[in-house]
């Protein structure tokens, strides 16, 4: 799936300035970016359910602005505004979809149970849907997603409001979706969601781009990663300091922090001068900087 400079206005206000995003096939992407930068925008036009004023999109080789139809069949999305009818039960919103996908009964019967199977949800497939658990809620409304077998599919910010357990479930399930060959779409505001999921990260700024990447090359364009040094006594603290000099030294946690990063030629050079100094180290972390200091230093917002 690609995009080339994909623009989108509403009344005069550009929401989307020159989009470019490529996403390998069994890949996630991540789209991050603040309040209102245009990430559901970008979701829309991908969708189909928005036309761009400009740009080219391709989703598994087929031109939504030519062919919306094929489109609509390859894709599958899962909104913030859950498609799961409350009314009905677990299985029943699935066979809906089944239905829509005008799969035979006895298909449509066999897939339902799959899904109930594959996303926990057996035991609590014939209770109606409104009195299941927000995480419960989401893990239905992904499974009618895949109802339809989609290669690609689109994810708004999956685990909004979810608790610790039920993210972590719902990442395993995305993990899994990803190893048998789907490409993910996935909009978040949360950080860790992104280092722990995405291939590649996208960070969307003023209706643009400002830096993509895997998350360990965005990480590492971010300076302010450390290396800390813990020492058994002070004797050791105060050589290594007089070693180090000038380095932030912790006289309480007996802690020493450098400027460095966490390539092997930093730490073997540091090791070494900790063996010619002649001090003997406890520990030796690495600290780099996580996706938070990255999404502000690119766009001077703090992260959710
Ligand atoms: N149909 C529309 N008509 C007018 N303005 C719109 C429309 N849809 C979106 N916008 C505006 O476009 C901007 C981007 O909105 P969008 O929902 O794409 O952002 P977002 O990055 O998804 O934000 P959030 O993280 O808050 O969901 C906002 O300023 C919004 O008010």
């Amino acid at each position: 799936m690609w995009t080339r400079g994909l623009r989108k206005s509403f009344g005069g206000v550009v929401v989307l300035n020159g989009i470019d995003l490529t996403v390998p096939r069994g890949t996630i992407l991540a789209l991050l970016g603040p309040n209102g930068a245009g990430k559901t925008t970008a979701v829309h036009l991908l969708t189909t359910y928005l036309r761009p004023d400009a740009g080219e999109i391709r989703i598994g080789g087929q031109d939504p602005a030519k062919n919306p139809q094929a489109v609509r069949r390859a894709i599958g999305v899962t909104g913030q505004f859950s498609a799961v009818d409350g009314y009905l039960t677990g299985r029943e919103n699935l066979m809906l979809m089944a239905d829509l996908h005008l799969l035979r009964k006895t298909a449509g019967c066999r897939r339902a149970q799959e899904l109930l199977d594959r996303f926990e949800l057996t035991e609590a497939g014939d209770k109606p849907a409104s009195t299941y658990s927000g995480g419960m809620k989401r893990k239905l409304d992904l499974a009618m997603t895949l109802v339809g077998n989609p290669k690609v599919i689109f994810l708004d910010e999956p685990t909004t409001g979810l608790d610790p357990r039920s993210r972590r479930t719902m990442w395993d399930i995305i993990r899994g979706l990803v190893a048998e060959g789907t490409t993910i779409l996935l909009t978040t505001q949360y950080l860790d969601e992104a280092d722990q999921l995405a291939h590649r990260v996208a960070v969307l700024d003023g209706g643009r781009i400002v830096a993509e990447g895997t998350p360990t090359e965005l990480k590492a364009r971010i300076p302010g990663g450390h290396i800390e040094l813990a020492f058994a006594g002070r004797a050791e603290l105060d050589a290594a300091a007089t070693a180090f000099a000038p380095a932030g030294r912790d006289d309480d946690a007996l802690t020493l922090q450098l400027a460095g990063d966490d390539r092997v030629a930093t730490l073997r050079a540091l090791l070494r001068r900790l063996d010619d100094a002649g001090v003997e180290a406890e520990s030796l972390t690495v600290h780099t900087p996580d996706l938070d200091d990255v999404f502000f230093a690119l766009t001077g917002k703090k992260g959710a």
